[in-house]
């Protein structure tokens, strides 16, 4: 089901507050924050689509607000429309220059109002639609490489500042080029699709990630992961491909589809690399592979762990 969208309205007086949430309430979900302080404090916390906002409050005008969204990361992309009192051709320049998507002058006409909410809303919604799908693997649908890259700098930053255990896995499928020849492209793509899924649902904590690396190779983050807990993970994505017991009659090892794994824990420390870590993780798999493959190898790379 679609959820409501929800708009944040920051305005130092309670009149208005009430005006624009009765106006807006039966469209959408109201939120409200009675000053500029507040007011950023809830859209980083509540993620709103969309933002009215006041220009003229006292302490911290909408102006200065409006400047904190837009440069901060978890709020500059929210739409922001200034309703205000404040008259002018300078201070809706102003405005817009600053990033406001409109700028509505009181007092405004209702259903005019409404119209130009609603249709910021739409193109939120289109916006975060486009986001999504730059964002996935359109066979697997998870995760795709753009979006592995943007959330492995962002874990690796947070790994490095709280000094946690870092583990990345490598995943391979095995001999998928005879499984290809043999059943078919069409085939190998719906086995892709369901090893993926049967990895997917393997990882299951809220900062745990996989995404389709290319072809086909996955690779999973699992931020804070001490080795052992992580080998576990491993454990449990090796089994839950075997048990899709998806036939695989052209290999000369395996009755079925299988897939390889390396993987590495680290502590990363500011000098440390990503693409180190990635390497290793590489390098384990090949192990994994000439090994004889359908199996892990791992490399703890942490001390005492
Ligand atoms: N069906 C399908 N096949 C893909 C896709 N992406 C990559 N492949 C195939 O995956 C195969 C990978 O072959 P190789 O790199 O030789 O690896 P492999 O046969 O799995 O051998 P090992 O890795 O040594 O086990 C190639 O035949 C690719 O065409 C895809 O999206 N769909």
């Amino acid at each position: 089901m679609n959820r409501k969208q929800r708009v944040l309205i920051i305005d130092d007086e309670k009149a208005n507050l009430k005006i624009l949430s009765g106006v807006l309430k039966n469209d959408v979900e109201v939120m409200l924050a009675k000053n500029g302080e507040l007011g950023f404090c809830k859209a980083v916390e509540l993620k709103p689509d969309l933002i009215l906002l006041d220009v003229i409050m006292p302490e911290v005008d909408g102006f200065e607000v409006i400047i904190k969204l837009k440069n901060d990361v978890r709020t500059c992309a929210i739409p922001v429309i200034f309703v205000t009192g404040e008259l002018g051709v300078r201070q809706e320049e102003k405005g817009l220059e600053l990033g406001a998507c409109d700028y509505i002058q009181k007092p405004f006409h209702v259903e005019i109002l409404k119209a130009r909410v609603k249709l910021h809303l739409k193109m939120a919604k289109q916006r975060e639609l486009l986001e999504k799908l730059a964002n996935i693997d359109p066979l697997t649908t998870i995760a795709n490489r753009r979006l592995y890259d943007q959330v492995f700098d962002i874990e690796w930053t947070r790994s490095i500042k709280e000094q946690t255990i870092f583990s990345l896995i490598v995943i391979d499928l095995d001999d998928f080029k005879k499984y290809n020849d043999f059943y078919g492209h069409a085939a190998g793509d719906l086995a892709l699709e369901k090893v993926a899924n049967a990895i997917a649902n393997n990882l299951t904590r809220p900062r745990d990630f996989i995404a389709r690396y290319g072809g086909e190779e996955f690779v999973a983050l699992l931020p804070d992961t001490r080795s052992d807990c992580a080998f576990n993970i491993m454990q449990m994505c090796l089994k839950a491909v075997e048990d899709l017991e998806l036939p695989h009659e052209a290999s000369m090892d395996h009755e079925y589809l299988t897939v390889s794994l390396g993987g590495v824990s680290y502590l990363p420390i500011i000098e440390s690399c990503q693409d180190t870590l990635l390497k290793l993780a590489d390098d384990m798999l090949l192990q994994a592979k000439v090994n004889g493959k359908n199996q892990i190898v791992w490399q703890n790379c942490v001390k005492d762990d």
